[in-house]
């Protein structure tokens, strides 16, 4: 997540609450107003749009016996449509006793409307109820106020589009309900099961118009993101006026940037496109509408191939697909399905697209741990090989032993990754562009720190290697003793430039590597617990590492030489690296010519 340049998130349950309501309907040619006053209406529509509202929903409706409150259940989407009827008068248990249903077609993502057959003392009747639109151009019909069927003439049509733009607009998501009288002899009585119910010359019934505010917070998570170079899309089910509204009050669109194709696209007319095409404006689209889940997947997949990483947030079974297909799938936990939790990598617990924000953080906050303590180790890696090598190549002897070796181990290996990998996570890390996929891991800037780290303790304890007697003035000593001397003076300059050297490590682009470090309790105890070993190795415990004593001043200039690493890193900090990885100028020439073939195909 920590190198994530693109955020691709549903708008239901994960941008918006997910507590719906219905606050407009547009019933019979006219705006209902209050939405829940259906005088107008004559009782036989009423009752026609009463049996449609109990009959096909995957809801209930609970009513206690004591005569409390109404316990609702079902989809977000079902519950605002039951309380709905409930306030126009609908008798649950009674609509439901009257007539039988033959058969059921469950609403689905794809289609994005559910049906059912009914049948009662008036004859057979098959409601719809889904996506506004969708519906509005299956009716040939209406229901008008007098409850008699009148032809959907043009420009009935274009004024219940209207009504569905208005409320779109006002980040309304606009159901439709229609429904058809069927004769009983057209269906299939053996083979039920198999009955595909009539879904076109429908009659309109009316449209409402359901209210799910936005997150709290979703605004400034939103802007953290933009702030930290990744790209927030929303990709819907929903209508494409509601999703732009949406996308509006939560800042993913700009109220005064460009808010038409291909940044606001419908997801028919993404999956129309070739797969060229599709990757050509996979970049730019910022709000895609009424898409199925194939369009969510097809989305991911093009931005993948552009080089994006990925992140995925959804909550619905109609997300699974791109959850799966991302690179990071992150899950909505509490209104989230089994389906969606399923396919996702991270479950957010708190249903927050803030909490998204943060793994973001705490992503980058890993990724630039494991970097620091990569530039740390291998600092000492290489430092310790090369005096190591030098020294037996030219004399046959080598100054640090094996012994000592394990301990410089022991503080780089597991003291040195957990000292560096517990650093939490700062506010830098959200101010800068994401790593992507391309980025090698060991930056241009960590290989100048190493070398410039590197460099000076090589050439430092060489020196010492080759002339440190002469330099400690031990000439006095024993040759057996001035060696020892100068081995362990060695030893212990080289432990404490890696102990010096470990703050260092903890900001390899900052200057000031100092900042924050006493709130991190952890890094300053290994260093203490470290500093305090590397005095009981040398002054108590000689006989196992085969070293002697040091006196204090050959202790304080030990200590000096790991000091200056300080001033040094924060000199090498102006030298300029050039951008392009170091990996790169190693690669040979043929394979970064094709390459760059590619790329120029691509781009
Ligand atoms: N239970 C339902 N019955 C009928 N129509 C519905 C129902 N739920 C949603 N719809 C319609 O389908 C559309 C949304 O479909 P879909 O399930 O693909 O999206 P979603 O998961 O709700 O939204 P998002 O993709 O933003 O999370 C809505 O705009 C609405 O008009
Ligand atoms: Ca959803």
């Amino acid at each position: 997540m920590g190198s994530a340049t693109t955020i691709c998130s549903d708008k239901t349950g994960t941008l918006t609450l997910n507590k719906m309501t219905v606050v407009e309907a547009h019933f019979i040619g006219t705006r209902l107003d209050p939405c829940d006053d259906v005088r107008a209406i004559s009782s036989s529509s009423a009752a026609l749009l009463i049996e449609g509202i109990a009959q096909n929903t995957t809801g209930t409706v609970f009513l206690p016996e004591d005569g409390g409150a109404a316990d609702v259940t079902g989809s977000p989407t079902e519950k605002a449509i039951l309380s709905w009827g409930l306030k126009i008068g609908m008798d649950f248990n009674d609509v439901r006793s009257k007539s039988s249903v033959l058969h059921v077609f469950p609403f689905n993502s794809e289609k994005k409307r559910g049906g059912v057959a009914v049948q009662s003392d008036t004859g057979v009747h098959i409601h719809w109820k889904g996506a506004a639109e969708l519906v509005l151009s299956s009716c040939k019909s209406w229901l008008s106020l007098d409850g008699s069927v009148q032809p959907m003439g043009a420009q009935k049509r274009n004024e219940y589009k209207k009504s569905i733009e208005d409320m779109a607009k006002s980040s309304l998501r606009c159901v439709a309900f229609a429904y058809c009288q069927c004769d009983i002899e057209k269906i299939p009585k053996e083979d039920i099961a198999d009955w595909k119910l009539p879904e076109e010359d429908l009659t309109l019934l009316g449209i409402v118009g359901i209210k799910d505010p936005c997150r709290p917070g979703v605004r400034s998570a939103v802007q953290l993101c933009k702030n930290a170079g990744v790209k927030v899309r929303m990709v819907t089910g929903d209508n494409i006026e509601t999703a732009k509204a949406i996308a509006l009050e939560c800042g993913i669109l700009d109220a005064n940037g460009v808010i038409s194709e291909p940044f606001v696209i419908e997801g028919k007319a993404f999956r129309e496109m070739s797969e060229i095409a599709r990757g050509e404006i996979a970049d730019k689209i910022t709000v895609m509408g009424r898409s199925s889940p194939n369009d969510k997947l097809l989305l991911v997949q093009a931005l993948k191939r552009k080089g994006h990483v990925v992140a995925v947030t959804g909550d619905g079974t109609n997300d699974a697909p791109a959850l799966h297909e991302a690179d990071i799938g992150l899950a909505m936990g509490m209104s989230g399905t089994e389906v969606a939790k399923e396919s996702s990598d991270i479950i957010i617990l708190d249903d927050d697209f803030t909490s998204v924000v943060k793994v973001v953080r705490w992503g980058r906050s890993v990724y630039a741990n494991i970097q620091k303590f990569i530039q740390f180790q291998l600092t000492v890696n290489v430092a310790a090989l090369v005096i190591n090598v030098i020294a037996a190549v030219s004399s046959g002897d080598v100054p640090l032993n094996a012994v000592e070796l394990l301990w410089v181990n022991l503080i780089m290996d597991t003291l040195g990754a957990l000292a560096l990998a517990t650093e939490p996570p700062t506010d830098n890390l959200m101010k800068r562009q994401p790593v992507g996929r391309r980025e090698p891991l060991v930056t241009n800037i960590m290989w100048r720190n190493l070398f410039v780290q590197a460099i000076y303790q090589i050439a430092i304890l060489l020196i010492f290697n080759f002339s440190g007697k002469k330099i400690l003035r031990l000439q006095n000593e024993s040759p057996d003793n001035a060696e020892k001397m100068k081995n362990t003076f060695i030893f212990n300059t080289f432990v404490f430039c890696q102990i010096f050297n470990e703050f260092n490590a903890r900001k390899p682009e900052e200057r000031n590597v100092f900042k924050g470090v006493t709130k991190n309790h952890l890094f300053m105890g290994i260093v203490c617990v470290t500093t305090v070993f590397q005095i009981l190795i040398v002054e108590f415990l000689g006989k196992f590492f085969k070293i002697v004593r040091l006196n204090w001043s050959l202790w304080l200039v030990s200590v000096a030489i790991g000091v200056v690493s300080w001033p040094l890193a924060y000199l090498g900090k102006f030298i300029p690296v050039p951008v392009r990885p170091l990996q790169a100028y190693f690669k040979p020439c043929w394979k970064s010519s094709r390459r760059d073939e590619e790329e120029g195909r691509q781009g």
